[in-house]
């Protein structure tokens, strides 16, 4: 009975079991590697289920995903953006390409923090690795930036294979298996672009770094600032920083990321503002890019506490209203005709659209390309080129515009130094004049014009001494009116004043050039003549005597007929004689000339 009721169920059992065996194969297709291939994606063949509390284990799973609970990848790609708990993915591998049996398989993402492969044989064996950034770098099947597993698939044993991820950054799982010579190929040409790539940024920095040294530029130091903080992220994303920076320190490796986003955010800011001049040119958003950089700056530093999971994704979620907040301020500079923000708009517009396609990718919106993924490169350094450009074309324009103004500047003070200067040299003239006058004046007598007593004085003795030094004669004519008093009582002073100026200017008018005409005191003046000797004084004397003699000065009804007196004395050349004796010998003479009837002329003694 019992062997009969088993026979029964048997083929029932047997059709399940190949129902069921059916339902798995057409659940989980086979990636079936073929001759010739070298490299291949996982994604067509990979299905994936989500564990959000973390907690199944790899038994669970190959059961599931035997039973077909695992789907497909939506829309062929394994990016979901910011997601908790774990992933899990399923593959199953035949390799039909004899020729290799060692593949290598490589997670194209650097920031997932861990990955566990699990790797179950034909023969129901189970090998474990794991990766991720979480994990010492040193770990790693080969030293390369993304996380990657040996695997030995032999020909005809196919392998089923399951890959749990989990992770604060965003979750992207691109699988690719490559031969070794396929992945050296593929390896040696990703390092080839990447080293050009950070090769423009890091001439760009040390370029830009040392200008703004050079110059004292602000705006220089915070683009080089952006260009290191935004090449930090890159380097963070492409797995080069955890790679090279900081291998062993897991820690840092998550940290960095949202820690240089935020720092290449807060230059950008800063260098935005300074290279607009918002704080002049629109005031609403300098207000507004100091708000975000105040952010950033304050994010930068709580990236090192906060938890990665929450910086990340603040830091990439603020790219969008930073990188808004700069579009608008420039595209309103530049509509209030600033040129350098147009230069500003284009560069940007290059990097811009490479961040949001990143940010956008990270959240799982756009799918995982190979424009996606380095179209943020490309985009990054021909912003950055362009911007160094910009920069050196604002600086080449203030310096215009500094020069012009200081240019400006010089030829105001120039006009002005010119105009200062000839009204000082138009007052010292006026002055000099003025002084020239005033000392004229003050050597003058002010009834008659001729010299006074004083400059008669101070020029006399010094005027003798220098004619005999040189050798040559001087005579004295002393000249007083005869009987002047007469003239005062009889027509009164005004009238003796009239006369005065009558005979001085008759002195004046009839003694040799160079002859000084003084009056000496009352009706009484002095005639000097240097060169002089006693006969050209005598003859001088003479000519005086007559001419005042012939004079007729018209007062009131009649007119006035006056005489002169005149002493002489002479210091023939070489003589040796002071000048008060030289005068007091005209004088003498002029008196014997008023005693012995005066209207005539005495020659005083000759000194020799
Ligand atoms: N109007 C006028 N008279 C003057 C001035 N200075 C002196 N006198 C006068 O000149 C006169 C000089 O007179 P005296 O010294 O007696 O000489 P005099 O009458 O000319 O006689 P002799 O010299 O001997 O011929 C006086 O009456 C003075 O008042 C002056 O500035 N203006």
């Amino acid at each position: 009975m019992r062997d009969k009721g088993w026979s029964r169920v048997a083929p029932i059992v047997l059709l399940l079991w190949l129902l069921s065996l059916a339902f798995t194969t057409t659940a989980s297709p086979t990636l079936d590697l073929a001759a010739g291939q070298t490299r291949a994606r996982l994604a067509p063949v990979t299905t994936y289920i989500a564990d959000p509390d973390g907690k199944a284990t790899a038994a669970e799973m190959f059961t599931r995903a035997g039973r077909g609970e695992f789907a497909p990848l939506p829309g062929g790609n394994a990016t979901f953006g910011f997601v908790e708990g774990a992933y899990w993915f399923h593959a199953r591998l035949a390799n039909l390409n004899h020729a290799e049996s060692r593949w290598l398989l490589v997670l194209e993402y650097a920031l997932l923090d861990e990955v566990d492969l699990y790797v179950r044989h034909a023969d129901g064996r189970v090998d474990h690795f794991n990766s991720g950034d979480l994990v010492p770098f040193s770990k790693r099947s080969v030293s390369y930036r993304h996380p990657n597993f040996w695997l030995d698939i032999e020909s005809g044993r196919p392998l089923d294979l399951l890959v749990r991820t989990s992770s604060k950054s965003s979750m992207q799982v691109p699988l690719t298996l490559y031969t070794p010579g396929a992945f050296l190929e593929q390896a040696r040409d990703a390092q080839l672009g990447m080293g050009i790539y950070y090769g423009i940024l890091l001439a760009l920095l040390f370029y830009n770094l040392t200008l703004s040294l050079s110059l004292r530029d602000r705006s220089h130091f915070f683009y080089s600032a952006h260009v290191f903080g935004f090449g930090l992220v890159q380097f963070c994303l492409n797995g080069f920083a955890f790679e090279y920076l900081w291998p062993d320190w897991p820690w840092l490796a998550n940290a960095a990321v949202p820690m240089s986003m935020s720092l290449a955010m807060l230059a950008m800011q800063l260098f935005s503002r300074d290279f607009l001049e918002l704080p002049r040119r629109f005031r609403l958003g300098n207000a507004l890019l100091l708000i975000l950089a105040s952010f950033h700056a304050l994010l930068t530093v709580a990236s090192t506490v906060l938890d990665y999971r929450i910086a990340v994704m603040i830091g990439t979620a603020m790219v969008f209203p930073g990188v808004a907040a700069i579009i608008f301020c420039a595209i309103v500079v530049a509509r209030r005709k600033f040129p350098p923000a147009a230069l500003f708009l284009l560069a940007w517009a290059m990097l811009l659209g490479g961040t949001i396609v990143y940010a956008m990718v990270s959240f799982g919106v756009l799918p995982k390309t190979f424009a996606t993924e380095y179209g943020m490169q490309i985009g990054s350094a021909a912003e950055m080129i362009f911007l160094s450009f910009a920069l050196a074309y604002r600086w080449a324009s203030l310096r215009a515009e500094n020069e012009r103004i200081a240019r400006e500047a010089n030829e105001r003070l120039e006009q002005r130094v010119e105009e200062r200067t000839r009204e000082l040299s138009e007052a010292l003239q006026q002055l000099g004049e003025a002084h020239a006058r005033l000392r004229e004046n003050s050597a003058r007598d002010g009834l008659t014009g001729v010299f006074n007593r004083r400059h008669f004085d101070q020029t006399f003795a010094p005027l003798l001494r220098q004619c005999l030094a040189d050798g040559r004669p001087f005579s004295v004519l002393a000249a007083d009116l005869d009987h002047f008093k007469r003239i005062n009582d009889e027509y009164g002073h005004l009238v003796g004043d009239d006369c005065l100026r009558a005979v001085a200017s008759t002195l004046q008018q009839n003694t040799p050039d160079g002859a000084l005409v003084a009056r000496f005191g009352g009706e009484e003046f002095i005639v000097l003549m240097a060169g002089a000797d006693e006969p050209a004084a005598r003859e001088a004397a003479e000519v005086i005597r007559q001419r005042v003699a012939a004079q007729l000065l018209p007062v009131e009804n009649t007119a006035l007929r006056l005489t002169i007196s005149i002493g002489t004395a002479t210091a023939a050349a070489g003589a040796s004689i002071d000048a008060a004796t030289l005068l007091r010998r005209a004088d003498e003479a002029l008196y014997e000339a008023k005693r012995s009837g005066r209207n005539r002329i005495v020659q005083g003694s000759v000194a020799a």
